[in-house]
């Protein structure tokens, strides 16, 4: 009988043809109304449009399914960016560009994502969406930062928790200043430079 497998424990990378387009992690980091998932959808679109296989996972999205369970402590925060991070590694593996738009606000989330794909030699760019609070909170695209106004949300993201600006990230968008189109197309370009798209 084969031996079991470890519960949350990668399996060995899957052999892909040689000619296969070489897939990504493109992690895309900020604060909450940032651009980021408006930003990784926009890219994604100018990609599939050229048949490259792409998928966006969503940090909201996957918080509503796969980590219902989570909320917005430190802890869960780590949580879930280590899910995304595995789920966006699984995909790299087998030649899709997996965006990652998550707040997540610790560097050490995002450092420990980076060392686990590098040690596969896998493609991990880290994308920072750098609109200040300011911009973001005026955006409020969720109504968050007003519900904090008003006491209604806690701990949230660049108000009254924590984040963490990304020290030597592989792209710096300035999304208060630049339209999608042109965030996008520089995401674009940064793939094209290093072979990924
Ligand atoms: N307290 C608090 N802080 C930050 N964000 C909050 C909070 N409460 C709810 N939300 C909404 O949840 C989205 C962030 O989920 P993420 O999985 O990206 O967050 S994290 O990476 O685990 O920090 C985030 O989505 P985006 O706006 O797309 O960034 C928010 O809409
Ligand atoms: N250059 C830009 N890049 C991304 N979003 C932008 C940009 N300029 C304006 N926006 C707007 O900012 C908002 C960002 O929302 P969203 O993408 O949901 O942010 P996040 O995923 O970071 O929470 C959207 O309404 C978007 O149209």
């Amino acid at each position: 009988m084969p031996p079991a497998s470890t519960p949350g424990t990668d399996h060995a990378p899957a052999a892909l043809p040689s000619s296969a387009p070489g897939g990504a992690t493109i992690w895309l980091t900020g604060l909450p109304s940032a651009g980021k998932t408006t930003v990784a959808l926009a890219a994604a679109e100018l990609l599939r449009a050229d048949g490259r296989a792409v998928e966006v996972l969503d940090g909201d999205e996957i918080r509503a399914f796969l980590s219902a369970d989570l909320g917005f402590s430190r802890e869960d925060r780590g949580k879930q960016v280590a899910r995304v991070g595995w789920i966006a590694r699984l995909l790299a593996r087998n030649g899709v560009l997996a965006f990652a738009p998550l707040v997540s606000p610790y560097a050490a989330d995002r450092d420990a994502l980076k060392a686990g794909s590098k040690a596969e030699g896998l493609a991990f760019l880290e994308v920072y969406a750098a609109a200040p609070v300011e911009v973001c909170a005026h955006r409020d695209v969720k109504g968050l930062y007003a519900g904090q106004r008003t006491g209604a949300v806690s701990g949230l993201t660049g108000v009254d928790a924590p984040y963490e600006i990304p020290t030597a990230p592989d792209l710096v968008l300035r999304t208060h200043e630049e339209s999608v189109a042109a965030s996008a197309s520089r995401l674009v370009g940064l793939l094209a430079e290093r072979g990924l798209a």
